[in-house]
């Protein structure tokens, strides 16, 4: 077989494992033990149960024995790997193949922060610092709202009092027509705090003084009066669910969204019928003003830009400027085609707003193109006069009630610590409904979902009693799946769920909508297209798996917890080292606590951990009796054997090698399977295991992703000081790095059948032209095929010199 980057050394032989198992070292009961099981499991084809050590060498109460690693490092515990399960049909040659299996606890850098005593998570909630003022205190009404609009809010919305934000920005916009930019922390209610006041106005043209309706209302057709620009699809359709509530209580009036993705064909339908208020990604809305003759923007007053940062830092700079400048270009109209005037009630002028948590620099260009004289509007008014004072950048902060803490976990126990944190999170019943976990590609979310899946897709829920019709199987899309592992006896039921850029966008809409409204405990594993704006409910832990990029982005993604007030826990996963200085520079109201990852797998792994059908449940009197390292030993190695199963077309269709292909069919072309198989095309049949193949395409994406944090961070996130064979094994892979490394390729598939280049913001960052991807390090940074990435090339070339020396480097990196 050709190479291609591909290691030879995971050709699986075909034949069964000997039926004699050689165990040394250790106790000779624990040696006796293995021996049965490994008997047994040849017999029976179920799981072995191992106790105490998982890599054939027991040898719990002796120092394990010191083997020369590969550059002659003997203070690093080798052994080749000995497969004690033979269920896992690993090779009889693994000795000759080279594969090596390293122990979990041996080798490990130490952490350099002293956490011999780390805080503990006991401290009363801070106070919510955005959550809803008291209702004694404002009310919608006492800002300037009609009744009609603060009564919807109150009895149709349940929202009896504005935010802070709300609270700030609603006068502010309903009597000035001046530029604003709106900045509160995440979950504080910026949506309806530009909304409102725009609503508002534009119901003042139908209604009489006392609020009766006029004769003549306004209605679909009279005029296109506010356009808000969101950088993704998933934001333009959380922010259109909100304004159709809101508009219930002026049906009169239509808002509609147009987006990458989407039909053009039905989105120009839609406009031609007529809409008052249009919410797009900026790419889009700049091929609809180029193309779409009946959008007429004459009448348009307030143009808002959500998540302003982000719409730059993505590349969309060019179509902003092509929208306001278009907006800006086209004579404004003082009353509608109907005779209507526009000016007294509408704003005289074209009014601009920008919006966002966090305020990086690309805003102040942003603010450049498209603001004039603008107010900066905060949540509180102290923080806007020391703003207007000091002519400085506002603080950005997370929100007071949000609970941060961070867990030092050394490269090789990453995966392990994950699962023990999720199943420790929903051992409880209730007390975690929804958990976020961010990773930094699209592969590697593909990968970890791949692994924390149950290949068992289980029968349809018994129907809804009430009606005939059967309810919908959730886990019938490749992107929702039962959870293995993570589940407790409280929580038998955990719904995993992953999103990434390049997923075809109704898969997209379909996972997001099955994620907010999942009534079983529920998983996402997602990129940072998730970390702006997304609202979803009962969201009570986010995990930062891998760290974020750049600090705002840090802020978006914790803040996807604690929203409106409520409570909220985020937990940061970080290498010890450099990483470690890292939380020096978070912004956090209260201290980031530290938690032991050993503490971590002690809670998760108290109990024996349920593995994916068909392995079924391991709690045996023997699994019982084991410690959280056995268990954590145990569970890595089975992780590992899954990967060195033999390749799905030779296995039973429900083979999880099956589900990883499956899954990947939700993508576009262009995704983990279609990568997978093109490269064999035309070639004798693969070999490899397809969740092998894509752990190897997680851990090279990753790796690239990781050289992609910001410029001034990269301190704390430098790729030399990566120990890549540990790293590899966090994906379940034994194979030397150089190995894995070897054939990556710096195109980037973008979801099309043709490869775009990679590119390289001025920060460091990458993106694609579309699909949101990068290398296979995906950024998903979208709007569906218009978004332009920013090019800089000596960033480019900066990171293929280091992947360059990393990968050459990487023979010499010896797995301890
Ligand atoms: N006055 C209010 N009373 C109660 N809940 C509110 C109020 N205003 C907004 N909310 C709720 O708060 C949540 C967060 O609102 P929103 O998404 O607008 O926050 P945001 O400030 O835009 O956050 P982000 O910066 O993360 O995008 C939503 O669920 C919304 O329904």
């Amino acid at each position: 077989m050709a190479d291609d980057g591909m290691l030879l050394n995971f050709e699986l032989g075909d034949a069964q494992l000997k039926s004699q198992v050689k165990f040394k070292g250790g106790r000779w009961r624990d040696r006796v033990k293995a021996q049965k099981s490994a008997k047994q499991v040849l017999q029976n084809g179920a799981s072995p149960t191992l106790p105490g050590r998982t890599t054939g060498d027991f040898d719990s109460n002796r120092p394990a024995k010191r083997l020369r690693t590969e550059d002659g490092d003997s203070s690093r515990h080798i052994k080749m790997a000995r497969t004690a399960d033979a269920s896992s049909k690993a090779p009889s040659n693994a000795m000759k193949t080279g594969q090596i299996s390293s122990s979990l606890f041996t080798s490990n850098p130490v952490a350099v922060t002293d956490f011999a005593q780390p805080q503990v998570d006991d401290a009363e909630p801070a106070k919510p610092s955005n959550a809803p003022l008291s209702e004694e205190a404002e009310n919608f009404q006492t800002l300037g709202l009609s009744r009609r609009v603060a009564q919807h809010l109150a009895t149709k919305l349940d929202m009896k009092a504005p935010t802070a934000i709300q609270k700030n920005t609603v006068p502010q916009l309903i009597k000035e027509d001046s530029d604003a930019f709106l900045q509160a922390e995440t979950g504080s209610g910026k949506t309806l705090a530009y909304l409102l006041p725009i609503v508002h106005r534009i119901m003042a043209l139908s209604l009489n003084e006392g609020g009766t309706p006029k004769a003549n209302k306004v209605h679909r057709n009279s005029g296109l009066f506010a356009i808000v620009l969101a950088p993704t699809r998933e934001l333009c359709k959380q922010i259109s669910v909100v304004l159709e509530k809101l508009l219930r209580c002026a049906p009169w009036l239509v808002c509609t969204t147009v987006m990458g993705g989407e039909s053009k064909h039905s989105e120009k339908a839609r406009i031609r019928k007529g809409v008052n208020i249009l919410i797009a990604t900026p790419g889009r809305l700049a091929d609809h003003l180029d193309n779409t003759k009946i959008l007429n923007v004459g009448t348009v007053r307030w143009l808002v830009l959500d998540e302003g940062d982000r719409m730059m830092e993505m590349g969309f700079e060019e179509d902003i400027r092509t929208v306001v400048g278009k907006i800006r270009a086209d004579k404004l109209q003082k009353e509608n085609t109907e005779g209507v005037v526009l000016d007294g009630i509408l704003p005289s002028r074209r009014v601009t707003i920008l919006c966002s948590a966090t305020m990086k620099m690309n805003v102040q260009k942003l603010g450049e193109i498209s603001l004039e004289d603008a107010v900066h509007i905060t949540a509180s008014k102290s923080e806007m006069e020391q703003d207007a004072a000091a002519g400085s950048e506002a603080v950005f902060a997370a929100p007071a009630q949000l609970k941060q803490s961070c867990i030092v976990v050394p490269a090789k126990l990453r995966m392990v610590t994950l699962i023990a944190l999720l199943k420790s999170t929903f051992a409880r019943k209730g007390s975690v409904m929804k958990a976020i976990v961010f990773i930094s590609c699209a592969d590697s979310v593909d990968f970890h979902y791949e692994m924390l899946k149950d290949t068992k897709v289980p029968d349809p829920p018994t129907p809804d009693s009430t009606t005939t019709k059967p309810e919908r199987n959730p886990y019938a899309d490749s992107t929702v799946a039962p959870a293995a592992y993570i589940t407790s006896r409280a929580n038998p039921r955990v719904a995993l769920h992953k999103l990434h850029g390049s997923l075809a966008q109704p898969v997209r809409s379909a996972t997001l909508d099955a994620f907010s409204k999942c009534k079983d405990p529920a998983v996402l594993i997602t990129t940072d297209i998730s970390s702006r704006g997304l609202d979803v409910a009962a969201v009570d832990l986010v995990i930062e798996y891998d760290p974020a990029f750049a600090v705002p982005d840090h802020v978006h993604r914790i803040g996807r917890t604690a929203r409106a007030g409520r409570a909220g826990k985020a937990v940061l996963f970080l290498l010890p080292g450099s990483e470690e200085g890292y939380t020096s520079i978070l912004p956090a109201s209260t201290p980031i606590t530290t938690e032991l990852y050993e503490s971590t797998l002690q809670k998760g792994l108290a109990t024996p951990v349920n593995l994916p059908s068909p392995h079924t449940p391991t709690a045996t009197k023997e699994t019982e009796k084991q410690t959280w390292t056995s268990r954590a030993e145990a569970l890595q190695l089975h992780l590992e054997q899954r990967l060195l199963a033999k390749p799905a077309a030779e296995e039973s269709p429900e083979d999880e090698g099956a589900a990883a292909a499956g899954a990947a069919s939700s993508s576009k072309s262009g995704s983990s399977k279609s990568r997978h198989h093109q490269h064999f095309a035309g070639r004798p049949k693969p070999v490899n295991n397809p969740l092998l193949d894509a752990a190897r395409q997680a851990f090279r994406s990753h790796i690239r992703a990781y050289a992609t944090h910001v410029r001034e961070e990269r301190v704390y996130f430098d790729i030399t000081q990566l120990h890549l064979g540990h790293l590899a094994k966090a994906f379940g892979l034994r194979e030397t790095p150089g190995g894995i490394g070897g054939g990556v390729s710096r195109r980037a598939h973008t979801g099309g059948a043709t490869e775009k280049k990679v590119r390289v913001s001025s920060a460091g960052k990458v993106s694609s032209g579309g699909g949101g991807g990068y290398g296979g390090g995906r950024r998903d940074e979208d709007d569906g095929g218009d978004g332009v990435g920013v090019v800089d090339e000596d960033a480019a070339r900066r990171m293929k010199q280091k992947m360059r020396m990393v990968m050459n480097a990487a023979s010499e990196f010896n797995l301890g």
